[in-house]
């Protein structure tokens, strides 16, 4: 049996791709279908970190061409990840493709361990992971990431970022007493965060993922208007009352045109450490009242388990400490749905417009 290259393109039609919900060929994941002799070559590649995903979707792939007619098909799957556009007017860095801001409308939700976890599920499905901790009022990730001392300049301009769990990381907290920042005014706190960032040699990232500071204020405003961001993440806990607080987030992030790219729901349902049963504490379903209400998406739900907390201040979060557990599975979940939402956003191709010349003819 041979199978010619329409039905070949067929198959590949028939394989959904359960991240993006789409199938291989309406996703444009299919780069190139060569049907030669008899023989199937196909290279899929994906927009997303994808580690876990390219073994099944490998397997899903040749299964369809093998019932479709195809022998011994050759399936190539991969992983590359561009840089999408920002809000206008904003310049983007060459050396981050995509920056997420993690925010919540207020303290203490959770905030900073969700981006810890995110950005290490990002980086355990094989994408190139920075941290930024602009946290000015409370940093939290050198604790997080087990590491101290001050960043050094090798180029006496830029600061190497620190790195441990395959993350590189920078923290407001490595450079000044989180004391001090509290009498600052709120011009200085958004110098002080937008310097950080730009004056970090990140190395080659795919994602930025950036604690913010928790609130939405002026701070928060400017820097939403000045960092190059291609989404927003925002963190919240269940309680009706949230509902209000996560309004003005979304709001702010709308009025500055930054995509909110979904909610996180943190301590949704309390797990007993002794026995494993769970209770809504605080209520079920808030997250997704939440979300609907807003009518964004609800990127997943996290229970307020003693592990996550114990990990956290362990300086080992839960997704490294504890790689296949329920609570990373979740991290992992979510991680995948921002990398998607943010794949299936308009890409940036401000880097390869050719410059307006305006010259004289005199
Ligand atoms: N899902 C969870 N289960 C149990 N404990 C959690 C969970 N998420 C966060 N915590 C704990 O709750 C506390 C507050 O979390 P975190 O510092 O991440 O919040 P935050 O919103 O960033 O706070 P801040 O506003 O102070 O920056 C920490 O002790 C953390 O370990």
């Amino acid at each position: 049996m041979t199978i010619s290259q329409e039905s070949a393109q067929a198959a590949l039609a028939g394989v959904v791709d359960p991240n993006t919900g789409r199938d291989l060929v309406a996703g444009k994941s299919v780069r190139k279908l060569l049907v030669q002799g008899g023989g199937v070559t196909v290279d899929i590649e994906l927009g997303y970190p994808a580690k876990s995903q390219i073994e099944p979707i490998r397997a899903a792939a040749t299964a369809a061409l093998v019932a479709a007619g195809a022998v011994a098909p050759v399936v190539n799957v991969t992983q590359k990840i561009v840089a999408h556009a920002v809000q206008r007017g904003v310049k983007t860095m060459a050396n981050v493709r995509n920056i997420i801001a993690v925010s919540s409308a207020k303290g203490g939700v959770g905030k900073s361990t969700t981006s810890a976890n995110l950005a290490l599920a990002l980086a355990a499905e094989g994408a190139r992971v920075g941290l930024l901790d602009a946290d000015i009022y409370g940093p939290s990730q050198p604790t997080m990431f087990a590491l101290s001392g001050k960043p050094v300049s090798e180029d006496g301009a830029t600061m190497k970022p620190m790195e441990n769990y395959g993350v590189q990381v920078n923290s407001i907290g490595f450079l000044i007493d989180p004391g001090q920042a509290v009498v600052w005014r709120g011009p200085l706190v958004v110098q002080a965060l937008t310097q950080l960032l730009e004056q970090t040699a990140w190395d080659d990232l795919d994602y930025l993922v950036i604690d913010m500071p928790p609130g939405t204020g002026d701070i928060h405003l400017s820097m939403a208007q000045k960092v190059p961001l291609t989404g927003a993440v925002i963190v919240t806990t269940p309680q009706d009352i949230a509902l209000i607080d996560t309004r003005r987030g979304v709001d702010m992030f709308d009025k500055v045109g930054i995509p909110v790219l979904g909610v996180v729901e943190n301590m949704a349902v309390h797990v007993c450490s002794n026995c494993g049963h769970t209770e809504h504490i605080f209520g079920s379903g808030g997250g997704e009242r939440i979300a609907k209400e807003l009518g964004v998406e609800l990127l997943g739900a996290l229970p307020l388990a003693m592990d996550i907390r114990l990990n956290a201040d362990a300086g080992k979060p839960t997704v490294v400490a504890s790689p296949d557990s329920e609570a990373t599975n979740l991290y992992k979940a979510i991680a995948r749905k921002v990398a998607v939402k943010v794949a299936d956003k308009a890409k940036d191709y401000s880097g390869k417009l050719p410059g307006i010349v305006v010259s004289s003819n005199t």
